[in-house]
């Protein structure tokens, strides 16, 4: 049975979920080392943003399949190792959505009425009522930085409060933010008529401090800030030197730099800033949602079955999925024959979708071509979740093109390999709803099932050959399982694939390329 290690704390019903197919070690207060000291033994690993899955970590996993983020960030997690080793990273995009953007609202509430020092003043036996004179967010402007699941949900709440929306997402088109009542502008705008701003966007290298010594310098003095996103795209000393010095009235951070929040001059600070310590996905709803979508894509996985959000590839839903499936097994069988064909080295490959397929979704035909062509080489180091990273990184230039006028199959993929050694080409279709095909190579037609073993020569079509070839391989021994030729003229060039039922021995294949009339033979392993 496999292992699966859960290092943050998550629902039960996740727990119940993996159960089904797991042996389950629920282990929330693992320290990095006993992390590390442990993850050799697990097949799967179930967390939230807690657990920092490091290079280290996963260099350490020897047998981890998938990881499992129970929430949307996956920032604590190195992606790029987990890719490289073939580790699937999933997470759960939509599980807690509302749960951020009401943290969001509630901070902003909570900031314009002084709640959280109210309540402290009144439970230490005061009743101060004039010191607590607060703002109405009613026709005030929110700038809302971006406009994604999160921040949707923000403006939709805002707008039934009566306010103004401006935001600021580079990604999404004017109709979208329109829809939501929201205004379009650049950030500098954003920052100068945003008497609330509210940060909806990942960390990344673009958005890392984003609120800064100057930014905080294009805002009104009356400004409130919350971050309900992510630490780090707020530099803290510059915001607490503006709140310190009233540059600007007040900011709500549920999120920081360093989690958790040490030693920080945040904390000396009063009514002006509100601080929460990551609750934004802290609702009964949003944890159950994320521990059941993630525990059944992680349950799923192991039992061999495609994840709904994968962060390190395509995701696909299970139905297109079911669509794909033959496609991807033929797309993963050219992908291989191709790439021992052209043999060493490989600069470009060439993805041709016909027929039906011209009007499917590429990357996943893509990717297991890639795999396919990358398994000579890497063996079982190559899956779905790395293929692409390391074409790219081998320099592997990939290009697809569609041909939907094509007929010949109902849906056909055509492979084009350019190495140093000049270009090969292959073709495949399926036979009925599943049965793998390969219908050309270097154009000359066939039609052959892929073997285990195969012997593919190019050779002159002229009279004999095909005998003495058949009696060859007799003579080592070697029984031919199928035997099929190609060619586009009659005496012309052709091509030969032959099916065999034992790998071919060692030493003969230049002896059956010195037969008279045979170019090149090649043995391949489907
Ligand atoms: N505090 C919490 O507990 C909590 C809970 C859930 C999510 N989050 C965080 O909230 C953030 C938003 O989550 P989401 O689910 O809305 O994500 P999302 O992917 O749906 O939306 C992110 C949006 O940011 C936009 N964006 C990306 N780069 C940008 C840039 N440079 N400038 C402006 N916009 C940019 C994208 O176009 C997208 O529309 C994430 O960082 C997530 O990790 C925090
Ligand atoms: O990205 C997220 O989903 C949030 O930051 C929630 O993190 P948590 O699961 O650790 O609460």
């Amino acid at each position: 049975m496999p292992k699966v290690l859960v290092s943050d704390a998550i629902d039960q019903v996740g727990v119940d979920i993996l159960s089904q197919v797991a042996q389950v070690s629920y282990e929330p207060e693992l320290s990095p080392a006993q992390l590390l000291e442990k993850i050799p033994e697990y097949d799967g690993l179930m967390i939230r943003s807690g657990t920092k899955v490091t290079a280290e970590v996963i260099q350490a996993a020897g047998r981890l399949r998938i990881i499992g983020r129970a929430g949307v960030g996956v920032d604590n997690v190195d992606i790029q190792a987990a890719t490289r080793k073939g580790i699937l990273v999933v997470n759960s995009p939509e599980g807690n959505t509302i749960a951020a953007a009401e943290h969001a609202i509630a901070l902003m509430m909570a900031l314009s009425r002084h709640i959280s020092e109210a309540n402290v003043s009144l439970k230490a036996g005061k009743w101060k009522r004039s010191q607590f004179i607060g703002v109405e967010v009613y026709k005030k402007t929110i700038g809302i930085v971006g406009l994604g699941r999160i921040g949707s949900h923000v403006a939709r709440v805002a707008r039934a409060l009566g306010m103004q929306i401006v935001a600021y997402d580079p990604y999404i088109s004017a109709e979208r933010a329109q829809q939501l009542g929201a205004r379009l502008v650049d950030l500098e705008q954003l920052f100068h008529e945003a008497d609330y701003i509210t940060l909806h966007v990942p960390r990344t290298p673009e958005t890392t401090h984003l609120i800064n010594e100057r930014t905080l310098g294009l805002m009104k003095p009356s400004v409130r800030i919350i971050n309900c996103a992510r630490g780090g795209l707020i530099d803290e000393q510059a915001i607490y030197s503006a709140l310190k010095e009233g540059r600007i009235a007040g900011a709500a951070l549920d999120v920081f730099e360093n989690e958790p929040l040490g030693e920080s001059d945040l904390r000396s600070l009063g009514r002006e800033v509100i601080l929460t310590p990551h609750l934004g996905a802290s609702t009964e709803e949003a944890q159950t949602n994320v521990a059941i979508d993630v525990a059944e894509q992680i349950r799923d996985v192991l039992l061999g079955l495609p994840a709904r959000s994968a962060v390190n590839i395509p995701g696909l839903r299970p139905e297109v999925m079911q669509e794909l499936k033959a496609y991807l097994e033929l797309a993963e069988t050219l992908g291989n024959l191709v790439g021992q064909l052209a043999g060493g080295r490989i600069d470009a490959l060439d993805i041709r979708l016909q027929g039906l397929l011209a009007a499917k979704d590429a990357q996943p035909i893509v990717v297991a071509a890639l795999k396919g062509l990358l398994t000579p080489a890497l063996r079982e180091r190559v899956n779905f979740v790395n293929a692409l990273l390391e074409a790219r990184e081998r320099g592997v230039r990939v290009t697809e093109t569609r041909d939907s006028s094509f007929a010949d199959y109902a849906g056909s993929i055509h492979l084009l390999a350019r190495g140093p050694e000049g270009e090969r080409s292959v073709t495949g279709a399926l036979l009925g709803e599943n049965e793998v095909r390969i219908t050309s190579i270097d154009d000359f037609p066939i039609s052959v099932a892929p073997s285990r073993f195969m012997l593919i020569t190019l050779h002159r079509d002229m009279p004999g050959i095909i005998g003495k070839v058949g009696s060859f391989l007799g003579s080592h021994n070697v029984n031919i399982a199928g035997m099929q030729v190609g060619r586009k003229m009659v005496r012309g060039n052709a091509v030969m694939m032959v099916s065999l039922d034992d790998p071919l021995p060692e030493g003969l294949l230049g002896e059956i390329e010195s037969v008279p009339g045979i170019r090149k033979a090649y043995t391949v392993n489907l």
